[in-house]
């Protein structure tokens, strides 16, 4: 059972929701967070604390680190086109079904196809079972997604649950070298246009460093072994430089083999100066090299999945888990040195509350209802276990941001979070209502709706707590009286539990005898005319005003007649 709100206790309750929310790394999280909604159920809030008991303790801050790594790894079934399955009539049907790659049962079909598979010993040994058809399409996620396994596997060394990235993780490494040369394929022209430039630089150097060595002595020798004709000695000299060049080619070629795993003779051998890469044998390289590296690919990924395939069961669990976690981070984050509330029966009670929304609060003490026999706070003596309280004191001396606070704490408290509190009791509820005070709101018509939530919340059965914050603002003080009290009544008759924030205090009181006052005690005014305020309400005890404040104030200030009609103004308050 859902616990009821009324649209101001929603709006708290929303607040609260996107304090956790703005803590999650991955936005996917988030609907975890739904099923935390407020309920009235005791059991379930039991429960929902145990859960939090025993998975809170495991959170460690860094924990969100690694959270906001991990992407979901999707494995998508494709149709792959550079492969073919060559199998026996028998298998055509239950093949083509797998819908994987193209299927025949002609050996002449698989011509041009890089990878020809077969279950008949025409290709590559393989079963029909889409991990030995394409175990590419299981393999290349978890390589794509190497941040996130490498994530899960920390998250499961700080969580204490060993994971099963780590295992992948060193079986994907046999794919590097694959990955590698891919890389390399792709940057082919670039490579070979590189090694071309280099090339055609270094014999630039030698030939020009040849040209010098010509010019002296040896030009002259040169010229005249010419003139006789003597071809074979100027052979010889221009020989001994094409051998270099020749090496230098031969050394470039090599260092491009290793890079990229085979054997090739790339520069033409006829034009030694400049060298240079007819286009139409870079495309044959590359066809060739594209072929090798998807046979090898393929023969990896096998091997890889092989090993893995046992363990991706466990691996999507762990990927689901990481919500979890992350909620559970974003939780632990925010409510880190909250406390669990006590079961309590009859109303709710909680000791140093510290509002979620006020920076630095004074925490605050209260009571509602049956006090708890440990709720130990000084002046709480008085409290008579009053399910209706009438909640005075000065202006800004912090009403409503009580009522704001014991609305937060009951939130939590049914959402089986814990609270901001030292020690908390609360009592499961049917609902809770919170009015705010209507700040633009005047006039008959504003009363008039006030009015109508005010009955409606009293309407009806159940467990109900009803926080209601200054009430009269939008009508006369006498006819407020009579309202609030009799209203008030109602609420006692059923049992209801009710904090109502009012500077009627004295009057109702006399009206309704089972109703306890307390007080928010301004504990004086600054020079600047400040509220000096104690948050902490006084039990039991009405709250003096700002005016009354004002006018001590005034009193201990002046002197002569003056003082003396401060001072018997002063008086009048004090008689009341
Ligand atoms: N426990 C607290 N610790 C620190 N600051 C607080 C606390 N409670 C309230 N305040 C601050 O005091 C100011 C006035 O609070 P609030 O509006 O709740 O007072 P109020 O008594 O309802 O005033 P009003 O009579 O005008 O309705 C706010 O700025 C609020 O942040």
């Amino acid at each position: 059972m859902r616990l009821k709100l009324n649209p101001e206790a929603k709006t708290v309750y929303r607040s609260i929701q996107e304090e956790i929310k703005r803590r999650l790394v991955l936005p996917e999280s988030a609907s975890l967070l739904d099923e935390f909604g407020p309920v009235s159920d005791r059991e379930e809030i039991l429960r929902r604390q145990a859960y939090f008991r025993g998975t809170l303790p495991w959170i460690r801050p860094e924990l969100k680190d690694y959270l906001s790594k991990v992407r979901h790894i999707k494995f998508r079934r494709d149709f792959l086109h550079d492969r073919i399955l060559v199998v026996d009539e028998s298998e055509l049907e239950r093949a083509e079904k797998l819908g994987l790659c193209e299927v025949t049962t002609e050996i002449e079909d698989t011509e041009g196809y890089p990878l020809v598979l077969s279950t008949a010993g025409y290709g590559i040994d393989v079963e029909l079972v889409p991990s030995q058809i394409a175990p590419e399409l299981y393999v290349m996620p978890l390589w794509e997604n190497l941040e996130t396994l490498k994530a899960l596997a920390k998250i499961g060394e700080l969580t204490g649950r060993e994971s099963v990235a780590g295992e992948i993780l060193r079986s994907l490494e046999g794919l590097r070298e694959v990955m590698e040369k891919r890389k390399t394929l792709d940057d082919l022209e670039e490579l070979i246009v590189e090694k071309e430039r280099e090339l055609n630089e270094r014999i630039s150097e030698k030939l020009e460093r040849f040209s010098l060595t010509l010019s002296g002595k040896e030009l002259l020798e040169f010229l005249s072994e010419l003139k006789v004709g003597n071809y074979e000695a100027i052979f010889s000299h221009f020989g001994e430089v094409e051998g270099e060049i020749l090496d230098l080619i031969n050394e470039a070629e090599n260092e491009l083999s290793e890079r990229i795993g085979i054997t090739i003779e790339l520069f033409s051998r006829e034009e030694l100066y400049p060298v240079s890469v007819p286009p139409e044998r870079v495309e044959m390289l590359r066809e060739e090299l594209e072929k090798e590296l998807k046979v090898e690919l393929y023969l990896r990924s096998r091997e890889i999945l092989e090993e893995v395939m046992p363990l991706l069961q466990r691996l999507k669990e762990e990927l689901s888990a990481v919500h979890e976690l992350d909620f559970l981070q974003a939780v632990k984050d925010f409510a880190g040195n909250f406390t669990f509330p006590k079961i309590h029966n009859g109303g709710i009670a909680f000791i140093n509350g510290r509002h979620l929304f006020i920076e630095n609060p004074q925490p605050v003490s209260y009571v509602v209802g049956r006090k708890p026999e440990s709720f130990d706070v000084p002046g709480s003596e008085v409290v008579k276990d009053e399910k209706v309280v009438i909640l005075t004191g000065a202006n800004s001396g912090g009403k409503t941001s009580l009522l704001e606070l014991i609305t937060q704490i009951t939130l939590l408290a049914h959402m089986g979070f814990p609270v901001p509190a030292e020690k908390a009791w609360v009592e499961p509820l049917d609902e809770l209502f919170f009015f705010r005070r209507k700040r633009s709101a005047y006039g008959a018509g504003a009363f008039e709706t006030a009015l109508r939530s005010f009955v409606r919340a009293l309407r009806g059965e159940g467990r109900k707590l009803i926080l209601i914050d200054e009430f009269e603002a939008i009508t006369e003080p006498g006819a407020a009286v009579k309202i609030i009290g009799e209203l008030l009544k109602v609420a006692h008759e059923r049992g209801f539990h009710v904090v109502i924030v009012s500077h009627l205090g004295e009057d109702l009181k006399a009206e309704l005898p089972f109703a306890r006052v307390d007080g928010i005690e301004a504990q004086g005014l600054d020079e600047n005319l400040n509220l000096i305020v104690d948050r902490q309400p006084a039990f039991g005890k009405l709250g003096r005003s700002t005016p009354e404040l004002i006018v001590e104030r005034l009193a201990r200030k002046k002197r002569g007649k003056e003082r003396e009609i401060f001072e018997r103004v002063l008086r009048a308050f004090r008689e009341r």
